[in-house]
């Protein structure tokens, strides 16, 4: 259907098995996009273990800071398997308290990210984790936020980059680091 996954790090045996289980779904959320599906990656033990382990490889940080919603899951398993605490960078309406909130554009449409409240510190290395960098605007907008507050960006980790889209040009200030690329 579309063209094959490439694995970064091709000595990683286990993240190029886990690369088999994502999924495309075309048309989807509306026709035109390609969609990559890692559900079915997520939901395999030792896919997950791999993942978690290659997003946070060779990186020094204190805290994750997870973009919703698939962002979440990654997030806090990173945090747990590297012993930190873990940041939910929001959609609107969701937080009781913001601290800080960035628009920005998406591939399909338009959103909003929101800092909470006394989580993150000035001076912490946060380690950002999302599932896909596509145009590049959520993880462009997720450190913009953590850089407002005074904090750095260590890295900004995703399991899958659509090099198509360009997201990476708008990052050039940061370390990208995708484990996979299509
Ligand atoms: O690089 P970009 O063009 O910004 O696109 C990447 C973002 O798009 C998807 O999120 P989506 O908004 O679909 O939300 P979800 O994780 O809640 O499904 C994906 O999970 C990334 O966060
Ligand atoms: N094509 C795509 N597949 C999966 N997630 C995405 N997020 C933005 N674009 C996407």
């Amino acid at each position: 259907m579309g063209d094959q996954v490439q694995v970064l790090d091709g000595s990683d045996d286990d993240l190029r098995q886990a690369a088999k289980l994502i999924r495309e779904v075309p048309d989807f959320p509306e026709p035109g996009v390609l969609f990559r599906d890692i559900s079915p990656m997520l939901a395999d033990g030792a896919a997950l273990n791999a993942v978690v382990a290659a997003l946070g490889r060779g990186l020094e940080f204190d805290v994750v800071a997870g973009v919703e919603a698939r962002g979440f899951l990654l997030g806090a398993a990173v945090a747990q398997a590297f012993g930190t605490g873990v940041i939910g960078l929001r959609k609107p309406g969701k937080l009781p308290e913001v601290a800080d909130r960035v628009d920005y554009d998406l591939e399909y449409g338009s959103a909003t990210l929101e800092l909470p409240a006394d989580t993150l510190q000035a001076g912490q290395r946060v380690l950002v984790v999302d599932d896909v960098l596509a145009t590049g605007g959520t993880l462009d907008a997720a450190c913009r936020l953590v850089l407002r507050a005074g904090a750095g960006v260590a890295a900004a980790a995703v399991v899958l980059e659509l090099t198509a889209l360009g997201g990476r040009a708008r990052l050039d200030e940061q370390d990208l680091r995708p484990l996979l690329s299509v």
